[in-house]
């Protein structure tokens, strides 16, 4: 009789997830491993996977353990690890209440990006304080067939290229990563994310992710979003003294970005949970080969 292995399925504004429950770090988890349960046709299909460990029990995670009770142990879809993923905080918040581990209100999660504030809403919607983003010098080009664009280097714990266009169409299919120059920009691969004006501060976009390709939602490529709209729009928080919140539409729902005057960010979604199963371990130990 092959091990069982509980899985949950669930998003964030569309960007999915396979979650895998661990508490104590027994479940191995390599590159191939992920990427069979992110196959949509072969495995249960997500865009990563949400690994669950407890923060004390994870080699990345222990140093924050004081802090924060849970590490997320995010890989994007191909297998491969990320600093962060925005949408993935608010699900793996999600997974806790549901699971019983949390009950609404506010808790603390640990990342690779550090340890990050949430707020499980009595309406639903699940608030996570994001850090501050970096940005750093040096301009950028986002390439797609044969137009070019400027675009934003935002650090928001994981790179994003932020590149303001006329229609959301010219991102064409993305099946691939739109390249982006200099070549030497992003050594490890960069989050190229394709923007629109709807309204005063109200975007849309649309998302290549490094490692799982276009996604309904990005949710730290919505806040680089929205910091790359203020320093356009002369919002700068931090010259005005003003908060600056922008609504940030996807093509999986909408999410909300504040960016307060110290720089700290806020970013509010939805997060749900949709199915839970188990894991043939067998066939997982195979996948992995
Ligand atoms: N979907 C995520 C970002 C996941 C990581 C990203 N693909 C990377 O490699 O940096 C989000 O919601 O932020």
């Amino acid at each position: 009789m092959s091990t069982r292995i509980a899985f949950l399925k669930g998003h964030g504004t569309e960007n999915d997830f396979v979650i895998v429950p661990d508490p104590e770090n027994a479940v191995g988890l390599p590159p191939a491993a992920v990427a069979a349960l992110c196959d949509r046709r072969a495995g249960i299909g997500g865009d990563g996977v949400l690994h669950v460990v407890r923060a004390a029990a994870h080699p990345e995670g222990r140093s924050m353990a004081a802090e924060a009770e849970w590490f997320m142990d995010y890989r994007n879809g191909d297998g491969s690890v990320a600093e962060m993923c925005g949408n993935g905080v608010r699900v793996f918040a999600r997974y806790l209440q549901h699971a019983g581990h949390v009950a609404e209100g506010d808790l603390a999660v640990a990342t690779r990006g550090g340890v990050k504030s949430v707020h499980i809403a009595k309406d639903g919607d699940v608030t996570v304080g994001m850090g501050r983003a970096r940005l750093p010098e040096g301009d950028v080009t986002v390439t797609v067939g044969e137009r070019s664009w400027p675009a934003r280097n935002v650090n928001m714990g994981n790179p994003h290229a932020v590149a303001f266009v006329a229609d959301l169409a010219h991102a064409g299919h993305l099946f691939t990563p739109p390249p982006v120059g200099p070549a030497d920009a992003y050594p490890g691969g960069v989050n190229v994310e394709f923007v629109v004006d709807l309204g005063p501060r109200h975007v849309a976009m649309r998302v290549h992710e490094r490692g799982s390709g276009e996604t309904r939602s990005c949710g730290t490529g919505a806040c680089a979003v929205a910091v790359a709209a203020a320093r356009r729009d002369g919002a700068d928080p931090a010259v005005t003294g003003t908060p600056a919140t922008y609504t940030v539409d996807v093509p999986g729902g909408r999410l909300v970005i504040t960016e307060r005057p110290d720089g700290e960010i806020e970013m509010t979604g939805p997060a749900v949970i949709v199915a839970e199963g188990e894991i043939d371990g067998d066939w997982l130990e195979n996948a992995a080969r």
